[in-house]
Formats: C-alpha cells, sequence, structure tokens
C-alpha cells in the first residue's frame, strides 16, 4: 500500500479547463455548488445500485445524504456525501485527469480569445473543477465504500498545476470536499445564499441535502436552543411528480443538474407511460451540442432508474445511438433491482422502453418541425430561427445517423431531414416541401453531393437543373454520402444523384421531344471530338460522352450508376482506406469553344493538352484538386499565352 505523501502534476488539459473556467465563469460561480451536489448525488446514486447486491457496502449506514457546512471563521464551505466513494487508483483517475476522448483536441481548438472560447466552455461540462471557481484552495478525503479504514485518501491542491496526495485512515465512507474560499467569494458563507442555490438546483435530486439550521433565540429565561440539522431540499424525484405542478424553471434546473449545462434545453418531454410496461420518461435536448459528440465513445446523457434508484447510464440497449443527445431520466417498476446489468440490458422491457422514448423523442421532433414550417408559411426568416432550426444546425446530422441506423423509423426520420437545395443556401428545405415544388413531369428527387456548400451549388452538373427550373438537393457533410445510399426513395419517389449515371430528364419540360432529338444530332456530330480525347485521356476515365448536362462548362466528370462517387472516394482516402482508383465518366459540352477547338486540332500534343486541361478542370469544379496542379498551371498558361 502506498502511504507516502507524493504530489503530482495535472494533466495539461486540466490546467486548461481551469483557466478556461475562471475566465469563463466568474459571473456564474454559483454553478460550483450544482456542481459538486450532482457529484454528491451520482456517488449516493451508484452506493445504492452496488448495494443492491451487496447490502455489506451500507456499511450500516443507508441515510444517503449531502451534508453542507459552512465555518465562517476559516472561510471554508464542506460538501460531504456518504455516497460510493474512491479508491485512491480513482481519484487519480478522476480528479486530476480528464478522461474523456477528444479533450485534446477539444483544447487545441480554443483560439485564446477569452471572449471566442468563453461559450465553448458549456459544451465541455466542468464538473468537480468548478470548485477552483470559488476556492483558491481545495481539499477532498475519500474512502470507497466497502474498502479498509486505512485505505482513505487525501488528494488537496491549489488548482495551480500539481496537487498533493495521500492515503489516510478514514472511517466513514464516502467523500468529503473542502472549499477554502477566495476573498471575493465571501458571499457564498452565509446560508440564506446558498439554500438558494440549492433549491434552485437541487429541489429535485431525490437525496436530502441538509444543512445546520441557525440557532433559535432563546426566550426570557430560558437557554438557547442548539441549532437543529435541516433539509433544505425537497429531495422529490421532479419526474415522479405531475407534469401540471411543475413550473418551467423547475424543469429547466432539474436539466441543469443532470445535464451539466450551463444554458436551458431547448425542449423537454415528460410522459408517463402505462401498457405492458409501466415508466416514466423526462428527456432533454440540449441547444447545443457536447463538445464529443462525434467521437466514436461519446457519452449517452440519460439515466436509467428502477423505482427511483438510479442503475445505470443508457448505452445503445435503451436509447439508439442516434439520439445520444438526448438528456434525461427513464424510470420504470418493471424491471428487478438486483440483476446484473447484462441481463438487464436483453429484457424485454428494456427493448419496450427503447422503442418507446425513441417514438416520443421523434414524436417531440415532428411537432417542433411543425411549428417550424408553420412560422415558414408566415415569415421565412422567422422559420430560421426556429428551435427546430437550431435544433438541426447542432444535432441535424446526428439525425442522418438514424436513417441509416434505425430502418423501422426510417421514414419518420426522413420527414425530419432539412437540406440546402438551389432554392436556399440555409438546411431548411425538407423532402416534403421539396417534392411539393417537382415541376411538371419530375418524379425524382435530385441532389448532389460535395465537399462543400460553395462547391455543390457551383457545380456544372446543375446547368440543365437551371435551365429547366428543377431544385436540387445539396448535400456537403461527409454523412450525406452514407445517407443517400441509405435513403433511396421518400414519399414514392427515387432519389438520384445528378453526378452518376446516365440523366433522363426526358419528359420533363415542354420541349423534351426536341431536346432529345437535338442531343442525338449532337451526340453524332462530336463523335471526332470524343474520339480524340479517349485516346488523349487513355485509362484515366472509363469513358468520354456527349453530356446532357451542361449548358455553359466545356466538360464535367460522373460516376456510372453503381460506383462510388467521387466525393465518397475522397473521403475514404483522406480517411486513410485503401480502395481502388474508380475511373470517373468525362462528359463533353460540344457547343463550348473549347472542345469546338478541339475537334478540329491535328497536333496530338495539344490535344493531349486540352484535354488534360478539360479534365482537370472538371476535377477542380468538385473542389477537389488534379493529380498534378502544377503541371495543370502550367498547361492552363500556356493557353493563356495564345
Ligand atoms: N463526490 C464524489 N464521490 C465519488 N466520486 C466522485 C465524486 N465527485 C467526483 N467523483 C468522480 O470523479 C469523476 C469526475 O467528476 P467531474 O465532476 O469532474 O466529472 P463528471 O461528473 O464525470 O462529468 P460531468 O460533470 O461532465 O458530468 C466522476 O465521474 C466521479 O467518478
Amino acid at each position: 500500500m502506498t502511504t507516502t505523501k507524493e504530489t503530482r502534476a495535472f494533466q495539461t488539459e486540466v490546467k486548461q479547463l481551469l483557466d478556461l473556467m475562471i475566465h469563463s465563469l466568474y459571473s456564474n460561480k454559483e454553478i460550483f455548488l450544482r456542481e459538486l451536489i450532482s457529484n454528491a448525488s451520482d456517488a449516493a446514486d451508484k452506493l445504492r445500485f452496488e448495494a443492491t447486491t451487496d447490502d455489506a457496502l451500507f456499511e450500516g449506514d443507508s441515510d444517503l445524504h449531502v451534508y453542507i457546512d459552512v465555518n465562517k471563521e476559516n472561510r471554508t464551505i464542506t460538501i460531504r456525501d456518504n455516497g460510493i466513494g474512491m479508491s485512491r487508483d480513482e481519484v487519480i483517475e478522476h480528479i486530476g485527469t480528464i478522461a474523456r476522448s477528444g479533450t485534446k483536441e477539444f483544447f487545441g481548438r480554443l483560439s485564446g480569445d477569452q471572449e471566442q472560447d468563453a461559450h465553448l466552455i458549456g459544451q465541455f461540462g466542468v464538473g468537480f473543477y468548478s470548485a477552483f471557481l470559488v476556492a483558491d484552495r481545495v481539499t477532498l478525503t475519500t474512502r470507497r465504500a466497502g474498502l479498509e479504514h486505512e485505505h482513505g485518501v487525501r488528494w488537496e491542491s491549489a488548482g495551480d498545476g500539481e496537487y498533493e496526495l495521500e492515503t489516510i485512515h478514514r472511517d466513514g465512507r464516502g467523500t468529503e470536499i473542502t472549499l477554502h474560499l477566495r476573498e471575493e467569494a465571501d458571499e457564498f458563507l452565509d446560508s440564506w445564499r446558498l439554500k438558494s442555490i440549492i433549491h434552485k438546483y437541487a429541489d429535485h435530486i431525490p437525496f436530502p441535502i441538509r444543512m445546520l439550521g441557525t440557532p433559535l433565540p432563546a426566550a426570557e429565561g430560558e437557554e438557547e436552543k442548539p441549532a437543529e440539522i435541516e433539509t433544505i431540499n425537497q429531495a422529490s424525484a421532479l419526474w415522479t411528480r405531475s407534469k401540471s405542478d411543475i413550473t418551467d424553471e423547475e424543469y429547466n434546473n432539474f436539466y441543469k443538474h443532470i445535464g451539466h449545462d450551463f444554458e436551458d434545453p431547448l425542449a423537454n418531454l415528460h410522459q408517463r407511460l402505462e401498457g405492458k410496461y409501466e415508466y416514466t420518461l423526462l428527456l432533454y435536448l440540449p441547444k447545443r451540442a457536447p463538445f464529443d459528440l462525434w467521437q466514436a465513445e461519446a457519452k449517452h446523457g440519460v439515466k436509467l432508474y428502477v423505482r427511483r434508484v438510479f442503475i445505470m447510464e443508457a448505452t445503445e440497449d435503451l436509447l439508439p445511438r442516434y439520439l445520444r443527445f438526448v438528456r434525461g431520466v427513464m424510470d420504470t417498476n418493471d424491471l428487478p433491482l438486483n440483476v446484473s446489468r447484462e441481463i438487464l440490458q436483453q429484457s424485454p422491457a428494456m427493448d419496450a422502453m427503447k422503442k418507446g422514448a425513441t417514438k416520443r423523442v421523434l414524436g417531440l421532433l415532428e411537432e417542433m418541425a411543425d411549428k417550424a414550417g408553420q412560422s415558414d408559411g408566415e415569415n421565412q426568416d422567422a422559420a430560421a430561427n426556429t428551435d427546430f432550426a437550431d435544433f438541426w444546425a447542432e444535432f441535424g446530422n446526428c439525425l442522418k445517423e438514424g436513417v441509416i441506423e434505425d430502418a423501422g423509423n426510417r421514414e419518420r426520420i426522413a420527414k425530419l431531414l432539412r437540406f440546402s437545395s438551389t432554392t436556399s443556401d440555409e438546411q431548411s428545405v425538407s423532402l416534403s416541401d421539396y417534392c411539393a415544388r417537382m415541376v411538371e413531369g419530375q418524379d425524382t428527387i435530385y441532389y448532389i453531393t460535395a465537399e462543400s456548400l460553395a462547391a455543390a451549388k457551383h457545380s456544372p452538373h446543375l446547368e440543365v437543373f437551371r435551365k429547366k427550373g428543377i431544385e436540387v438537393i445539396l448535400l456537403h457533410d461527409r454523412i450525406d454520402e452514407w445517407l443517400t445510399s441509405h435513403l433511396n426513395e421518400f414519399d414514392g419517389k427515387k432519389l438520384q444523384s445528378i453526378a452518376k449515371g446516365e440523366l433522363d430528364l426526358s419528359g420533363i419540360g415542354e420541349n423534351a421531344e426536341q431536346e432529345q432529338k437535338e442531343h442525338e444530332e449532337k451526340v453524332k456530330a462530336a463523335e471526332p471530338a470524343v474520339k480524340k480525347i479517349t485516346e488523349a485521356l487513355g485509362d484515366k476515365v472509363k469513358e468520354v460522352r456527349v453530356t446532357d448536362r451542361l449548358t455553359e462548362s466545356p466538360a464535367c466528370l460522373v460516376s456510372d450508376q453503381f460506383d462510388m462517387s467521387s466525393n465518397m472516394e475522397r473521403i475514404l482516402k483522406q480517411a486513410g482506406q485503401n480502395i481502388p482508383d474508380m475511373k470517373p465518366i468525362l462528359e463533353i459540352n460540344p457547343d463550348h469553344e473549347l472542345v469546338i477547338r478541339l475537334a478540329k486540332m491535328r497536333s496530338k500534343e495539344k490535344i493531349a493538352d486540352y484535354a488534360s486541361i478539360l479534365f482537370d478542370q472538371a476535377i477542380l469544379a468538385e473542389g477537389a484538386l488534379p493529380e498534378d496542379p502544377a503541371g495543370f498551371v502550367r498547361k492552363m498558361n500556356a493557353l493563356l499565352a495564345q
């Protein structure tokens, strides 16, 4: 056993977090109490769960609570819980280190500009470290339930990059945190102030929070009565109360407690479900995405309770991965308390709750989307400012994962998707909006995928669609390539990439027949040009053919109907995947001056240069780089200088 006192350094990111926190949250210091009480309540939750299979962990004391002590003379506040506590290794792992993946990258993104960085703190969550908002020294002692008394731990730090660690004897299990207050944090020595913060954030955590009351003044001739210990919060689980008794403020404050968020949520959903299984949902949509939303191990933020006893943080067994941004609580009476998590996870009740919760969250999103749709009718600008638009901006890409993962709800989710299109740069166009605007004779939903909105918007492939007044959906998120490979149809209409396969717009527009005839004539007339370019490009392309997509540009690249798109190919290559080169099809516009000139050329060298410029330009137009950029510039300059 290590008994020696040792000094250890904080992980670099902890130091950065402390600096950022102190600068960003100086006007919001009171949250330290919320965070420490949340941790204490989590620790009580964990003990109660572990004790369901090992009663000895209670060590004869099952009155789980949090006690807050104020010492005006020493200028300290102490927060004590009799929860699960921590072993020495756990202290090292949790206090002084941030073990969430993506932390390094997150801090790498900070600009150093305090104002700009300030809002990022909300995406991170400060937890235990918020103690340093009010304290210039923090002492923590703890012992894990079940360990011998001599396995207690004392941790102390001034938040300056180092901490001291010592193994101590500790009788009681649980954790005690003493904050040595900074001078400017004197306001928190006032018990009334502390009580009001507890009411605000912790009324509805299911454990009592106790403090010493004020001594009652002595009546004449009597002795002063000693102060009694009071329970400050209501200690009733919020989700068990009836909806009509709960104010918005109570809902929001409870969210801040369980979500460790600084902002109010965007929306909440509170329902008691009765049927084969009975359960209660209190779920929230946050306003902002946490920084690690896109990390493979991103935390789920929903907690499972069984009869008010915390069982575990939700995993994919309780809520699908694409809804990992949802925060809140699910509580049921239909699961046994004292079985292993593995068995729980396979129970039909869990499955039913997962289905029910997914359905309700999608329902909430549909309601929000409907509201946005109504304000859209009255005022376009208003639509961009709706809750649903805010939701989409933060979590839209998660819903796209839903289309891929959740085949059972695919259609419902597809209705919630919002895109940019040739009619709107904002991601505000739904597939239903698109279908309602289809032109006469159109029965396909057209889209293009590209690296960026600008690349999609200026793609030469759009030319014929502009001419015919057909709207095209502009997809420019990485996930869109996967989305479109799973979403082939919407409302009975096929989705089709305009950069893949042969384009058949016959039947759309008034002069369809005439256009078809003209196209055939063009194909015939352009045969010599096609032949020359095919020879010049050799095996760089699968085929060279006359386009019916272009009206202004000389050439564009398309993929074969069942080939991977060139955008997808680039994404996979950037991700380091070893995939065979796909050969594109080069489509040329025989009416363009460059192609006309090329058709007349005899010099093989010149033809090769022109063909190569056409090919590289088409790659550039997709927002990508030609294989030999310097070669392209040289050829282009030679052409310009002619
Ligand atoms: N009072 C406590 N009792 C037992 N363990 C604690 C206590 N306080 C903190 N911990 C441990 O330290 C870990 C880190 O706490 P911290 O508040 O920094 O983050 P968190 O609560 O895990 O994350 P977040 O605040 O973002 O939800 C906790 O997950 C828990 O394991």
